[in-house]
Formats: C-alpha cells, structure tokens, sequence
C-alpha cells in the first residue's frame, strides 16, 4: 500500500505548512514510496536510521572504541562521484544555460521525470528532509526540503546541513524554500531484498533555475544527491545570486590572524574539485607567527555588507572531504574532525574495524577489506579505498573551526585566491594588476582533471573556470560579467585576487613546491602585500613575489627551485593564450569586453617577455 495525502498529513509535524504537506503528497502521489517520514534532525533519528542501515547491510559500524558513531559504506562502483554527463540546467532557453552545460527543454525533462519518478519509491521510505543552507534565519542563509528514499542521503545531509525541525520552523514563517526531489532509482518489489548500494544505470540531475527546482534520480552519492550541496548552494543559488546582486562560489573561507598585530585577515579560495580547499581551509602554518582558522572548506555565499566590504558565509554545516592523501602530516586538522559521528564512503576496512586509505599515517597493513568489500593485501595491486572516497563529519568538530564561522552576517573577505592542478607554465604566485585582470584570472584557470567526477578523463587538461565549469547554473560568461559587476560596485573594496599553484613538477616529475601547511608561506606574501609591505615584480601573468621578500626559512626550496616555479616559457604562454581565445570564443557576443581586452594585454606582456623588454604594468 503506498502512502496516501492522509498519510502525509498524520505523518507531518504541527510546523509543516500547507504548501510542504500539499508537495508533499503529490511526490508521495507520484512516486509511491511505502512509508513517510518527516525529518527533524533528532539524535534519536540519527540513531535509528544508521541502525536501520547497519541492518540492511548498507552501514558497517566501525569499532566504538576507534571511531564512536562512526559508519562505512560502500558504493557500486558505477556510482562514486557526480555525473557530469547527466547534469542538466534546464532553463527556457538554450543560451541561458550557455556552451559549458547540459542544456535540456524544461517541459521535455519534466516529461522524462515524470516517468523516471513514477512509482520510483515503491517499496521504500520517502524522507522530508527540511534544512537551511547558512546558520539558520541568517540573512544570507536560504532553506530547503529535500525528499529522499535514501537514508544515507538522509544522515549526510544532517551532518552536511542545519537539518531539521528548526529548519522547518523558518519554512513555516512563510520564506523561500528550494524544493528538491531525489530518488536511488530503485523501487523494491513486495518481499525483495534490497542491496546494499541502491541505485541506477541511468541516472538524471537536473536544476531549474527559473523555478528554482532540483530533481535528482539514479545516484546516490555526493553532489548527486546531497542536493544541499552542489545541486542548491551553487547551480542554483549562482542564478539566485545573479538575480539578487550576490555571489555563490565554489571557495573555501579560512581566518588568517597574524600574531604580532592580531590582524584578521579573511581569505576564500576556488580551486577545482580535489585539488586542495579543504587542505587549505585547515592549514597548519610551518612558519610562526599566524594562526589559521576554518570557516568553510568547499563553498561560499558572499554579499557585500552594510560597510560595502564583501561577507561570505559557509552554507555547509559539515565537510565532505576527500579521504585519500589526507593524513596527520598533510591535515590533521581533518584527521581529528573524523574521529567521531563521521561517515566514511569507499574507504577501505582495517581487521580492528577501523579506516584505512592510501595516504594515511602509518605502516600499510597485512590486510583490509577493500572498498568492493573483497579481500585486500599489499600484492593485490589495486587501491584499497577509492580515488574519490570520502569523509562525511560535522565542521563543528574541527579543533580549529573559526569562532565566527556561524556568524550570520559572515566574515569580511581580504583576498581571493584562483587555483588549479598545474605540472606546468603556472607559478607559485601572482597578484592580480586590476579588477578585471582578476576576472580573467579566474575565466582562464585550467587544471588537471582529478577523480571527483566520473565521466570526465583524470589527468588531461581541462578549462574549469572559477572552478565551477560544473556548477554554474547559468551562462558562463554572463557569470564573468556579474563578477565584473560585483567588482564595480564595491570598488576599491572589492578583494584582490591571486592566481595560485601548489602542483608545478620539475623535469623528474616531482612537485617544486612542498604545498600543505607551506602554503602559508604564500599567504604570508599575500598578506604582506596587501598591507603594502613588499613590493612585487610585474610578470607575464600577473605581479610576481621577490625571491627576497618570500619567506623560505626551514624549508627545501632555493634560488633554484624558486626560478624553477617562475619559469615563464614565451612560447608556451602564446600557446596558452590561444587556448585560452579559443576556450572563450565559445562564448560569442556574451563575453565581456573587459575580459577581451585582458587576453590582448596578457599577449603584450607575453611579446615584451619574448623581446626582453620589460613587462608592462597593466593599465
Ligand atoms: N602536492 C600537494 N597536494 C595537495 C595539496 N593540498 C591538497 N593536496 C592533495 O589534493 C587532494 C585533494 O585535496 P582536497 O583539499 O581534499 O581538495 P578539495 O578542493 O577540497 O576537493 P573537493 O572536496 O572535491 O572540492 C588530496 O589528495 C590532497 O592530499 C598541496 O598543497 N600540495
Ligand atoms: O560534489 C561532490 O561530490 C564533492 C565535491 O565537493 C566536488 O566534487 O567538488
Ligand atoms: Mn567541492
């Protein structure tokens, strides 16, 4: 029997709206799931339903005494990372959704959903998911309900979001809420027993930024289906943002108090998907004298505020990290954050029940219990714990979380770094020469493809920029002419930005640059540099640190591997400028003037390094 509208209503709290119980129903309508369940984000639901999963075979309770509330799950492997072959932005027009997205009628999608989502939940719960992106009632926050047959996808989002009654509550004052509508794809027949990783060969996530919708079907892994996430606060909160004058942005937020004067100094920064935010976001300075705090590790939401500075606020309340490569030498800030109430997915399993993934402190043991759940040993020749395995745990439970990381209003922003994964060209640092050089800097990011995607190759060069090719909710390039806007309204205000790469490799392949907690090193500079403390050398892609100024006491890096990591090869910077043309000429008549005109100035500051003439500073 599947559940009726008065199910629904006996199922729903006092403080469920009319509207909520009248949508509702209709999914429940559509769907048919057996059983309704409202969310409110209890401990006691968090308890049961993890036992729920423990029981069915879909959670592996780790050892209390190592990791206490903590789960293992493993996915299929056709399902480990987001699609982005299977994104849509369905928008009424095609050029709204611009070249860089899957574009799709939105009455033609809704036509397939409506078949895809037709009886999709028979057999299963159907989940009410209430939550607020931001500290709840904040003025920057936004709310959201998410239905799921999922519930893992229920317990990640109450980790990864303010999920729950209270959220519900805001909903009931009448505000916006976002409707967002997820299904594994796989009803259960009456007797059948269900796998442990339900899902779907195919598989649809979709957005509708003009009704501000999100359905999801097929997967059940990460921004797939923690539609709080990629889905929300970036698709569709960057078209919210675009309409409203702010911005959503796929940045992490850290805190950097210098020691001496006790100077805040609030950083964000967009580098593409595993390529370092959330080591970034937890840094442990090597050099003295400041200390690091975090307010968000992969997203941010920025305004300008009542002074004209610009606030970002982490709509997150939870990180989903990437486990591999992650350790107490490269973050044990992150290291501690998991020891408890953490949700582990594709990791691999020690024989004393605990996690293990390539990367991490210590011997490698004799065996595990790799992330297909098959017997593991050091001869077998594949990885333990998947590439794209990940950490699931609450932000509040970060040693060094940031006082202020819940204060609705958010943190002043003093600089914007741009980052990707580059062996090559790029340097360790450069300094933006104008607003609108900065803008250009982040159009023209490319990095190398990791595995937090499935159906893009890992390794190859692509163009992501800003970092969000695979999350912005509307035209890419009229997304650089908001910037430039964003910019023009706040004026000297508006943070500088910096084009960063940890990730240059000398001739025998090994990285130039130690990275992790000497990245300080780097913003040290940035921080000095704002203050007008050092002055900087005008390079071919931006202003250049002097070897001098930069501060490279205790560690390997010398004269040689500092002009290594400055290296400016002409020919090759000609042959990024045109890829960079070509990347852009996509764009058509929607790409800014302004940005045209930073891609001739980047040639004539390409043509003086070739004439060695001297560098002209960008007007
Ligand atoms: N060489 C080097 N590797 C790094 C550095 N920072 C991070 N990494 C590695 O890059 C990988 C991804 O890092 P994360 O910090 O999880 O990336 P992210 O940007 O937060 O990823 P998403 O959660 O997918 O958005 C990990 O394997 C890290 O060990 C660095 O400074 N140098
Ligand atoms: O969305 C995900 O699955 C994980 C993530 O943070 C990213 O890919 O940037
Ligand atoms: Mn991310």
């Amino acid at each position: 029997m599947s559940v009726t509208e008065k199910d629904v209503r006996a199922a729903a709290p006092s403080n469920a709206p009319e509207d909520v119980i009248a949508w509702v129903a209709k999914i429940a309508e559509l769907a048919t799931p057996d059983a309704i369940e409202f969310c409110d984000g209890s401990q006691e639901e968090w308890g049961r339903l993890t036992q729920l999963m423990v029981d069915n075979g879909m959670f592996t309770r780790l050892n209390p005494e190592k990791r206490p509330n903590s789960f293992l799950a493993r996915s299929l492997p056709s399902d480990v990372a987001r699609v982005e072959s299977r994104t849509f932005i369905c928008c009424e027009k095609e050029e709204d959704a611009g070249p860089t997205n899957h574009w799709a009628d939105p009455k033609e999608m809704k036509a397939i959903l409506k078949e895809k989502f037709t009886a999709t939940m028979k057999g299963r719960t159907l989940y009410v998911v209430p939550f607020s992106m931001g500290p709840l009632g904040g003025p920057i926050s936004q709310l959201g309900i998410e239905l799921t047959d999922s519930p893992y996808v229920v317990c990640n989002m109450r980790i990864m979001t303010r999920m729950g009654a209270k959220a519900m509550d805001l909903i009931n004052e009448g505000r916006l809420w976002v409707p967002a509508v997820h299904s594994v794809g796989q009803p259960l027949e009456p007797g059948e027993k269900d796998t442990a990783w339900p899902c779907n060969d195919e598989k649809y996530i979709t957005h509708f930024p003009e009704t501000n919708e999100i359905w999801s079907y097929g997967s059940g892994y990460g921004g797939n289906a923690l539609l709080g996430k990629k889905c929300y606060a970036l698709r569709i909160a960057s078209t919210m943002a675009r309409r409203d004058g702010w911005m959503a942005e796929h940045m992490l937020i850290l805190r950097l108090t210098r020691q001496s004067d006790n100077k805040q100094f609030h950083v964000t920064a967009a580098f593409p998907s595993a390529c370092g935010k959330t080591n970034l976001a937890m840094l442990q300075p090597t050099i003295p004298g400041y200390k690091v705090e975090t307010v968000g590790d992969d997203i941010a939401w920025m305004r300008p505020g009542p002074d004209g500075r610009l606030y970002a606020i982490n709509p997150e309340a939870g990180f989903f990290g990437v486990a591999p490569g992650t350790s107490y030498k490269t973050n044990p800030m992150a290291m501690d954050t998991m020891r408890t109430n953490t949700i582990f997915t594709n990791v691999a399993l020690t024989d004393d029940g605990d996690v293990w993934w390539e990367g991490i402190d210590g011997d490698v043991p004799e065996h595990l219990i790799d992330w297909h759940g098959k017997d593991w040993t050091p001869e077998s020749g594949q990885p333990a714990a998947h590439a794209n395995s990940r950490f699931t745990t609450p932000a509040s439970q970060c040693p060094i979380i940031c006082p202020d990381w819940e204060a609705p209003q958010g943190v002043p922003v003093d600089a914007i770094l741009f980052g990707g994964r580059r062996a090559t060209n790029v340097p360790l640092v450069a300094e933006q020469y104008s607003a609108a050089h900065g803008v250009f800097i982040g159009a023209s990011v490319a990095s190398e493809v990791t595995a937090a995607a499935t159906d893009v190759k890992a390794g190859s060069l692509r163009h992501d920029p800003f970092a969000m090719l695979p999350f912005c909710g509307y035209n890419m390039a009229d997304y650089w002419g908001h910037w430039l806007e964003m910019q023009a309204k706040l004026g000297t205000a508006f943070p500088k930005i910096y084009q960063v790469n940890w990730f240059r490799k000398d001739e025998n392949g090994k990285f130039l640059w130690p990275g992790y907690g000497d990245n300080s090193r780097v913003l040290d500079w940035i921080v000095r540099r704002s203050a007008g403390e050092v002055e900087a050398i005008n390079g071919v892609t931006g202003r250049y640190p002097h070897f001098e100024d930069f501060n490279l006491d205790g560690v390997d890096v010398g004269k040689a591997e500092w002009d290594k990591m400055y290296t400016i090869d002409p020919d090759a910077w000609a042959a990024e400028a045109d890829s960079t043309e070509e990347y852009f000429s996509q764009f058509g008549d929607r790409l800014p003037q302004a940005i045209k005109d930073q891609l001739t100035a980047l040639r004539a500051r390409i043509a003086a390094a070739k004439a060695g003439e001297p560098i002209p500073a960008e007007g």
